[in-house]
């Protein structure tokens, strides 16, 4: 893989993040990567100068000589895009979409010829090797090009492979995700905050507790049910702090934050 030759079309975060990861781990050279955007020039020089990367002459020629296509732009882009650019892709290389909602048949079709296209769901946890990401194959892509996107992903975090059918539950969960658990650490430190402690001690103590908390469920094996009622001590704080939780109906709102989620990926992906 670490000869692989990438292009990345679309320099936004999911670009940044997936790139990032694999520099960390040196699994990408930085002379074999082209970021192409669309008309964000500061944008694309900060890319370009925060990992040391270099503006190819041709884009066309770059992406021509790639051997991994990975499209990172708004579902909405994506049209626009490989209209754009398609002509430069061909059947030797592998197609990456991570856009959400956009179904690798919409792309084999834009890209009117048959081209390994495999869809992926990632998350910004890439940029620090822990995405949860999952990948599912198109019409003409091999176990070989399955094998070569596990490769990817997995140097930037783990990798599930399932059915397209299930890329929008996938996205309205993992790749959304991060962010539920964001608000969730923006809201515990105001509350850290209103409880009478400084923001710095707020955040770390916030911070700690979620590292803790994730490290627990995956180091311990034990279900999330089980260490809830560990930390729970009858009549103690934190039962009272849940029954508040409870009042609110936390779990509802999470469940239905996720399957919306999901709907949205669907909508997005509906006209095309
Ligand atoms: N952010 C996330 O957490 C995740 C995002 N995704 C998916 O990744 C994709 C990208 O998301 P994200 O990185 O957040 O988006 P951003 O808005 O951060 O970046 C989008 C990029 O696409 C570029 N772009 C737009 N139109 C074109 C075009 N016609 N040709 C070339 N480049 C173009 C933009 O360039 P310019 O600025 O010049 O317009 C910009 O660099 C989305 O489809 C999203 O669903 C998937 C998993 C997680
Ligand atoms: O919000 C979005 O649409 C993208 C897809 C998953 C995460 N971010």
């Amino acid at each position: 893989m670490k000869e692989k030759k990438f292009t990345f079309i679309g320099a936004g975060s999911m670009t940044e993040a997936i790139l990032a990861g694999l520099l960390e781990k040196n699994k990408i050279l930085r002379q074999n990567i082209t970021i192409l955007n669309k008309s964000n020039k500061i944008r694309l020089q900060k890319l370009l100068q925060t990992y040391g990367l270099t503006k190819p002459q041709q884009i066309g020629e770059a992406i021509r000589h790639s051997d991994v296509v990975v499209i990172a732009v708004k579902p909405k882009d994506v049209e626009d895009a490989l209209l754009k650019w398609r002509e430069y892709i061909h059947e030797k290389q592998l197609v990456i979409s991570v856009a959400a909602g956009i179904s690798t048949s919409y792309i084999e079709s834009l890209l009117q010829a048959n081209i390994a296209v495999i869809r992926a769901m990632p998350n910004t946890s890439c940029t620090v090797g822990l995405s949860a990401t999952a990948i599912c194959s198109g019409k003409w892509s091999t176990e070989q090009d399955m094998q070569l996107a596990k490769e990817i992903f997995s140097a930037i975090g783990m990798v599930v492979s399932v059915k397209e059918e299930m890329m929008d539950a996938v996205t309205g969960l993992s790749g959304s995700g991060p962010a539920y658990f964001y608000y969730m650490v923006e809201a515990l430190e105001q509350a850290g905050i209103r409880a009478g402690l400084q923001p710095d001690t707020a955040r770390q103590l916030t911070l700690q507790t979620i590292l803790g908390a994730a490290h627990m469920l995956a180091e311990t094996g034990k279900k999330p049910t089980e260490l809830r009622q560990e930390v729970t001590s009858p009549g103690g704080t934190t039962m009272a702090g849940l029954e508040v939780l409870s009042k609110y109906q936390l779990d509802q709102a999470v469940i239905e934050a996720v399957l919306r989620a999901k709907e949205r990926s669907q909508e997005l992906g509906q006209y095309f």
